[in-house]
């Protein structure tokens, strides 16, 4: 086992162990648990990410419930070493659960939690932001500028793609995908067509009272289309933003035969998870087709970028800022820490935990 790591303890008497692999936003998650009689000790190890030893010698032999991140494996070893050391509950800080093993959880008795909500609206920001950026090379003529190689006004400078009227392809229609599909419906006036294995209610009602709207006032309405296959969004948009979870059934779910029916001066975004595109194949297409642009948030292979990519100025690349803003990371760490009162320590029942 790894050598214990640093960590800094609040409410040292508390009756209940918590751990929290790092560092977390604001202090009102801290508050949640030190009021209700948590000894919490935060990890403080400067380490990016913790290895599974370096998690099992944070559990240690005592752990009544604990936080992770999006970065570590929560497999069968971490959830049986929790369960020995006397813990029931798990949460994640990310709405995303792709690196839980729930089924391992399920074996051991650990309840797992994860934080859904209050990164909808922030996430599907950045994913506007990406998909301006893009269309508009905004990174691109940034560099150029600072390069010091703005000569003056040119017909032909730095020309992308206009949004208003085009048709925006969301893949994933949920929380977050719905909420990007109205920024880019309200914002700009995008037609919508969308995939998701449910039919998306809410937002089709959203688009067909927006379109009623905009045709009282004179407009050109918006318009929407649940499509019955993934290849219906990718030939008919011009603007594809991916919002589903990650699973088997979106592993490379954009692959070199989707990318190769996708139009050649499309914009694609991806604020999900790396892996839903195949990244390798996405560089060559990069490649082969200068005016098809990208807007990245999330990598194959976290931290890394394939070979390639880096060099490709079709190509806008962040490092899965998407749910970064303070209030949506307070946020997080605040139901993060009520995940683990909840779930785990029922002797807070019938207790204000908010
Ligand atoms: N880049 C970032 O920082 C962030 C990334 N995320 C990612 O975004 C994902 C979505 O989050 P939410 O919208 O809150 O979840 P959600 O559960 O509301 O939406 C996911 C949607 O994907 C759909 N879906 C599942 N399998 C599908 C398939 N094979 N084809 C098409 N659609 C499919 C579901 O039916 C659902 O509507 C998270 O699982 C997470 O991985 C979430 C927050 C921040
Ligand atoms: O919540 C998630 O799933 C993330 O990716 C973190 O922002």
């Amino acid at each position: 086992m790894a050598k214990p790591i640093s960590m800094e303890v609040w409410n040292p008497s508390g009756k209940y162990r918590v751990v929290s692999t790092k560092s977390m936003p604001g202090a009102r998650w801290i508050r949640l648990l030190t009021d209700n009689d948590c000894r919490l000790e935060i990890c403080t190890d400067p380490k990016t990410i913790l290895s599974v030893d370096d998690i099992l010698a944070l559990i240690g032999d005592r752990c009544d419930g604990i936080i992770g991140q999006l970065t570590e494996d929560w497999g069968e070893v971490l959830f049986s070493a929790l369960k020995r050391a006397g813990g029931t509950a798990f949460s994640n800080m990310a709405v995303g659960y792709n690196n839980v093993d729930v089924e391992a959880a399920n074996r051991n008795g650990i309840a797992v939690g994860n934080t859904p909500g209050v990164l909808t609206e922030t996430t599907a920001e950045l994913a506007a932001s990406l998909t301006l950026s893009a269309a508009r090379r905004i990174v691109e003529a940034d560099q150029f500028m600072r390069a010091g190689l703005y000569e003056g006004w040119l017909p032909h400078l730095f020309v992308g793609n206009l949004l208003k009227g085009q048709t925006v392809g969301v893949i994933g229609a949920g929380r977050i995908g719905s909420a990007y599909a109205r920024m880019m419906i309200e914002g700009f006036k995008m037609n919508l067509i969308y995939y998701d294995l449910y039919q998306a209610t809410r937002l089709e009602k959203f688009v067909t009272a927006y379109g009623q709207f905009l045709k009282a006032n004179g407009e050109q309405p918006v318009t929407w289309k649940r499509a019955a296959t993934m290849e219906d969004v990718l030939r008919e948009a011009d603007v594809i933003s991916l919002h589903p979870v990650l699973d088997k059934t979106t592993y490379h779910l954009i692959n070199p035969e989707r990318l190769a029916i996708m139009k050649k001066e499309a914009v694609l975004v991806n604020a999900s998870r790396g892996p839903v595109i195949d990244e390798l194949a996405l560089v060559e297409h990069l490649k082969a087709n200068p005016m098809f642009r990208v807007g990245l948030d999330v990598f194959e292979d976290e931290p890394y970028m394939k070979p390639g990519l880096a060099d490709m100025k079709n190509a806008v690349v962040v490092p899965h800022i998407a749910s970064a803003s303070k209030w949506t990371r307070e946020g997080m760490a605040t139901l993060a820490a009520l995940n683990v009162l909840a779930c785990h320590l029922q002797s807070f029942r019938g207790q204000q935990l908010i």
